[in-house]
């Protein structure tokens, strides 16, 4: 994730690929980065990062925010910006190691980001300015959307958009494994329910219509949407993904209480 957000920063403008300092914890992995983003410098310290960053990225597990912290909290400069992607580290943890003053700011990405398709929200810290908030969005605009929201909403964030894409690839695969059911082909039936759930979702971005218009739309009378729609909800569609969300949202606030 820490990766895209890189790659955005350089398309963005934010940064040159040159200023790029990226630190992990094996010299593979920092290879590999290198691999993706050719003049980026990498360090296995991350206190080096640390004392050089003006915008420093914490993408690590919110298990190992803890010791990433430790790691730095001696080594971050006053003027630095601090920007964490960890789902569940609240501003308040993430401020506490540092000085006084500290600016910070907390996002939560998804993976889309890759191919600049991302949706993320973020949340200011007490100190953040208007100019950080200006530069965390050109930063998450150049992976895709970005949008300002009080704190107490990013763990819902995190359940609808951060975890989000794994429920729509589950239930691509699950609209693939049932066409070939009914009889398709694997091929065509995983490109049909691909381009249906992404043709789908730009109806709604580029019409700006309720998703329940768009469904009519959709449902003629006595046919098959009908049919099938009454078979989604006899099954509990609905309720399952708003288990997901809630579950996802719950595990994100437990998350964040146990780092
Ligand atoms: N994968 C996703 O869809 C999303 C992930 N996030 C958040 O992003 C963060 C990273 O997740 P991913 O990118 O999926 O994980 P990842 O495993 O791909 O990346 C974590 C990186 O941290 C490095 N690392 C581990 N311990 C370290 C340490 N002590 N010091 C420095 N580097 C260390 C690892 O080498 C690895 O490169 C998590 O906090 C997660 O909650 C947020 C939104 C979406
Ligand atoms: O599964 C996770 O914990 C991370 C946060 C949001 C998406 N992936």
């Amino acid at each position: 994730m820490a990766t895209a957000l890189a790659e955005g920063a350089v398309r963005s403008g934010v940064a040159s690929e040159e200023q790029l300092l990226a630190s992990a914890r094996t010299e593979d992995t920092l290879a590999q980065l290198r691999q993706r983003i050719p003049g980026i410098r990498t360090t296995t310290s991350n206190s080096e990062v640390a004392e050089q960053a003006d915008l420093l990225i914490l993408g690590v597990k919110p298990q190992v925010m803890a010791a990433a912290l430790a790691d730095i909290r001696g080594s971050v400069r006053p003027q630095t910006l601090v920007v964490s992607i960890a789902a569940g580290v609240t501003l308040e943890q993430l401020a506490k190691p540092f000085k006084r003053g500290t600016r910070v700011v907390r996002v939560m990405p998804n993976t889309p980001c890759l191919i600049g398709k991302g949706a993320a929200a973020f949340s200011l810290g007490e100190h953040a300015t208007k100019d950080d908030a200006k530069l965390v969005e050109l930063l998450v605009s150049a992976v895709g959307e970005g949008y300002a929201v009080p704190e107490y909403q990013l763990d819902a964030v995190t359940g609808l958009s951060g975890s989000g894409p794994a429920y729509v690839y589950t239930a691509i695969e699950a609209l693939t494994d049932a066409a070939v059911r009914v009889g398709l082909p694997r091929a065509v039936a995983s490109q049909l329910a691909a381009r249906t759930v992404a043709g789908a979702a730009e109806m709604v971005l580029s019409t700006g219509k309720h998703p329940a218009v768009l469904r009519d739309e959709v449902t003629s009378p006595g046919g098959t949407t009908a049919a099938g729609l009454a078979a989604l909800e006899a099954n509990g569609f609905r309720h399952a993904l708003a288990e997901a969300v809630s579950a996802a949202e719950s595990r994100s606030r437990e998350l964040g209480e146990s780092s």
